[in-house]
């Protein structure tokens, strides 16, 4: 097992670029089974996420080669429809699969993706969008099988604006005969990347980033090379550790229009946020200010940097509240944040943060990868050493932490135990 031994005390400063973003990389392999042409995709991420994506597409019969940060996908021979156990419980986005299976195969047969710490996670929204575009679903032994003739285009209403399912619906919707709308749709700036992506593929999508989708059905697509945006949650974090050690860092390769209700947050806690021409500089400025942080879909404050802020407003001088609408069980750094001193307590989805002077070095334990994300960050600001265990949570979705913290001058080092 592996773990991060951290330092505490140093102010971080230097710059840091930001890698090519997980969570808009991982649907746009998987779109790539949509065509039978290569598709290459630059500047990939190196993450635990993206091997095991690949790996999903291997597993189907695709050929996938890598060279320098280049992934070449050729998903013209793929032979097989079912994503197995194995790779779908290490990561829920192998799923994501299905509607470009269904899409392009007229079947798929998946391994139920289950839940996970940070909540029970259902499939149904993107069941009910297959089902409605005229695939038949049948549930059994733990997968998920899904058949169709043709699928055919049709109003489908979410019921939340689920990011999974509109990236599963849009691609399966691509290859549909005729227009798909897509209804209360998630507005997340990955859904506008994966539609642009489809797009210059020669799909026809219009309405990403809103919540009402169209998609008219082409009979087939393209291979194009595409590189994804810049990953949010990344930038989040990387602003949140310039401002918790009080340190000044400049982000480049970042969009700081995918932030706003982060750097919001952040300049309300008595951070300096400042767009240069290369980037998004932080400077942190001793403890911050309390604030209250309610986590929503897009362009709300992001579930995936709930973690991260609170570790934050530990420090805060005075009381915080963090409410999380969007996971029901995403609150287990609260304990690992508590053994460093944190004093936070939890009713039902909100906690309350009465912030510390310190926090102080301990063994915590990471439970999923923005906790684990969190409490490197705590880490960086306590007084002594914090051992974070299970350093793969963190290696699933942040590209060589450990590298880029240290050329910013903390000191965390990766340890085998
Ligand atoms: C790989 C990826 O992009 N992961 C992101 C994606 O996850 P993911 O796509 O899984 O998240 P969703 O937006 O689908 O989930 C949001 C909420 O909807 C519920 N739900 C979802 C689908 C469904 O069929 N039924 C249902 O009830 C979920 O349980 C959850 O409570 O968006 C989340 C919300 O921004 C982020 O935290 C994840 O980092
Ligand atoms: C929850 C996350 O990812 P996933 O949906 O892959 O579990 C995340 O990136 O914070």
């Amino acid at each position: 097992m592996s773990c991060f031994i951290i330092e505490g005390g140093s102010k971080l400063s230097g710059t840091v670029k930001i890698s090519s973003a997980k969570n808009a990389v991982l649907p746009v392999i998987a779109a790539s089974l949509l065509t039978e042409a290569e598709c290459i995709i630059e500047d990939a991420p190196e993450l635990e996420d993206v091997r095991v994506m690949k790996e999903v597409l291997l597993s189907l019969g695709a050929k996938v080669s890598c060279e320098a940060n280049s992934i070449k996908i050729d998903a013209a021979p793929i032979n097989s429809f079912e994503a197995p156990y194995d790779l779908v419980r290490k990561m829920r986005a192998s799923f994501l699969v299905m509607g470009p299976l269904l899409a392009r195969k007229g079947k798929a047969r998946i391994s139920m993706p289950g839940g996970c710490a940070i909540g029970s996670r259902p499939i149904d929204l993107h069941l009910k969008g297959f089902a409605s575009l005229g695939a038949e679903i049948e549930l059994g032994h733990g997968f998920v099988e899904a058949r169709c003739e043709k699928l055919k285009g049709t109003t489908i209403y979410l019921d939340f604006p689920s990011v999974g399912a509109t990236e599963n619906i849009m691609m399966a919707a691509t290859l549909a005969e005729g227009q798909t709308v897509v209804e209360n749709a998630a507005k997340e700036p990955e859904i506008i990347d994966l539609a642009n992506f489809l797009n210059s593929m020669g799909a026809h999508i219009r309405g990403a980033g809103t919540d009402l989708i169209k998609i008219e059905g082409v009979k087939q697509l393209k291979g194009i090379s595409y590189t994804v945006i810049p990953d949010r949650i990344e930038t989040g974090t990387f602003l949140v550790a310039g401002a918790i050690t009080g340190g000044n860092i400049l982000l480049e390769n970042v969009v700081s229009e995918h932030l706003k209700p982060v750097i919001a947050k952040l300049i309300e806690c008595g951070a300096q946020i400042i767009e240069e021409p290369e980037g998004l500089r932080v400077i942190g400025d001793g403890r911050p200010l309390p604030s209250d942080v309610k986590t929503l879909p897009y362009p709300g404050f992001p579930t995936d940097m709930q973690a991260q802020i609170m570790a934050f407003l530990s420090l805060a001088r005075g009381t915080s509240m963090v409410i999380e609408t969007v996971f029901e069980n995403r609150f287990m750094h609260v304990e690992e944040l508590k053994r460093m001193g944190a004093r936070i307590k939890i009713e039902g989805r909100s906690a309350v943060i009465e912030g510390v002077e310190k926090l102080s070095g301990a063994p915590v334990k990471a439970t999923d990868l923005r906790a684990g994300a969190a409490l490197i960050l705590a880490g960086l600001a306590a007084e002594g050493t914090t051992t974070v265990m299970n350093a793969h949570h963190v290696e699933r979705g942040y590209e060589d932490i450990v590298g880029k913290l240290s050329l910013l001058g903390a000191n965390i080092k990766k340890c085998e135990v």
